[in-house]
């Protein structure tokens, strides 16, 4: 909203000292998980708060073979980037360093000096990934002069490409733009969903009874039947409003004159919205901190899409997720490919109230403690 604000107050928020701004409330335990230490935070100051940030402002390999299948029709797991890691080693460096801790989250003003060389790092493995999508797929397909027909995301966009409207690099790009994107985000909203489900044992049950009753002897699921399970559906929505892949939105004031929630924000200023506690705000949701997937089953239940602004687990307006259909079609189906005619039994000696949900701040919401679970092929 654009208004005078010349007049309106900047929002209250805990004191910074001088250089390291608010930083302090950020290290420690809590540093390690800033979505909550913020929702603490608003408890004290309110919805609208102010801080100063220092002195300026082994489900991958099946995620990356369900994303390859759908891109490419092929499976990327084992194949050799140039060196000779294997690819889904590769995509792993990659997060581990963007998400690994850096001076410059609490001293932004470090950043271009780039101490740790953490950006040096990153910068060196997308390029390998970029030259070997490039390599493996895009050149393959460009010289062999066939027709690529195979009903993938390749075929669409190479059909740009002949009609010159996608440069190879433009294609290239995407597709790494698309691993990055999904690899994570994917993997950890299935493993939430596991860890959720361990830990409510009767919401499992309800799980595969409507698999084995929607796909019977069926051995594999295929993405139409999402369509007949519902409850699956309403599990993966549950855990996205509990433990958001991406919970803190970044937007930047880049214009005078905006105002929240009746304060003066001023230019430059870095807004976070706090997806995570907006999934447990008290006075949206009942039973706010409990995994009830039925809230989302019936037509008026809340939906990714739409102006529910309680639930945007893809964030919201321009920079929204372009990747929403994307993740909402294999994050069901691979969830649903790992319950269908297996059950789940967790480690000796564990029970499901041991299951810890505590979650970890990283490059997306991680699980404290890595989720472990023994895989038993169900008896027909
Ligand atoms: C469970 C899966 C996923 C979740 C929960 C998720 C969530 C998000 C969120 C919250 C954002 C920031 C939106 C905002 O600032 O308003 C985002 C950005 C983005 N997502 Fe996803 N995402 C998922 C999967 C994917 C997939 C599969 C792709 C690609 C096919 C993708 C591509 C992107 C891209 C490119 C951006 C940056 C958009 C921009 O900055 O303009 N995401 N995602």
């Amino acid at each position: 909203m654009t208004v005078p604000t010349a007049s309106l107050p900047l929002p209250p928020g805990p004191v910074g000292l001088p250089l390291v701004g608010s930083a302090l409330h950020f290290i420690g335990p809590f540093g390690r998980n800033p979505h909550a230490v913020l929702t603490r935070l608003a408890g004290t100051y309110g919805p609208v708060m102010s801080f100063r940030p220092g002195m300026a402002g082994d489900f991958v390999a099946v995620v990356l073979n369900v994303v390859s299948g759908i891109l490419f029709s092929e499976d990327v797991v084992g194949m050799r980037v140039r060196g000779g890691l294997p690819f889904e080693d590769l995509v792993a460096a990659v997060h581990a360093d963007w998400s690994r801790p850096n001076v410059s989250d609490a001293f932004p003003f470090l950043a271009p000096l780039d101490l740790l060389g953490a950006r040096r790092r990153v910068s060196r493995a997308v390029a390998r990934l970029y030259e070997f999508l490039d390599d493996e797929f895009i050149e393959r397909w460009l010289a062999g002069g066939e027709n690529h027909s195979r009903g993938d995301l390749l075929d669409v966009v190479l059909a740009r490409h002949a009609k010159a409207e996608l440069t190879r690099s433009e294609m290239t790009k995407f597709f790494t733009d698309i691993f990055l994107a999904t690899s994570n985000t994917s993997r950890i909203t299935v493993e939430w969903a596991m860890a959720l489900l361990l830990k409510h044992q009767d919401k499992m049950e309800k799980v595969q009874a409507e698999l084995a009753a929607s796909l019977g002897s069926k051995d594999f699921v295929e993405e139409r039947d999402l369509d007949k399970l519902p409850y699956l559906r309403a599990v993966v929505k549950e855990t996205l409003r509990l433990q958001p892949p991406a919970p803190l939105l970044p937007r930047m004031v880049v214009a005078d004159g905006v105002s929240l929630g009746g304060f003066s924000v001023p230019t430059g200023t870095c807004i976070l919205v706090n997806l995570w506690a907006i999934g447990r705000d008290p006075a949206v949701w009942p039973r706010p901190e409990e995994f009830v997937p039925e809230r989302f089953l019936g037509d008026e239940a809340a939906d990714f899409r739409g102006m529910d602004f309680a639930y945007k687990p893809f964030g919201a307006g321009r920079r929204m997720c372009p990747g929403l259909d994307f993740a909402t079609r294999p994050v069901p189906l691979l969830l649903a490919s790992i319950l269908h005619k297996v059950e789940w039994r967790l480690p000796d000696g564990m029970a499901p109230e041991d299951v810890d949900l505590t979650d970890r701040y990283s490059m997306v919401l991680e699980l404290a403690t890595p989720l472990r679970a023994v895989p038993v092929a169900s008896t027909p």
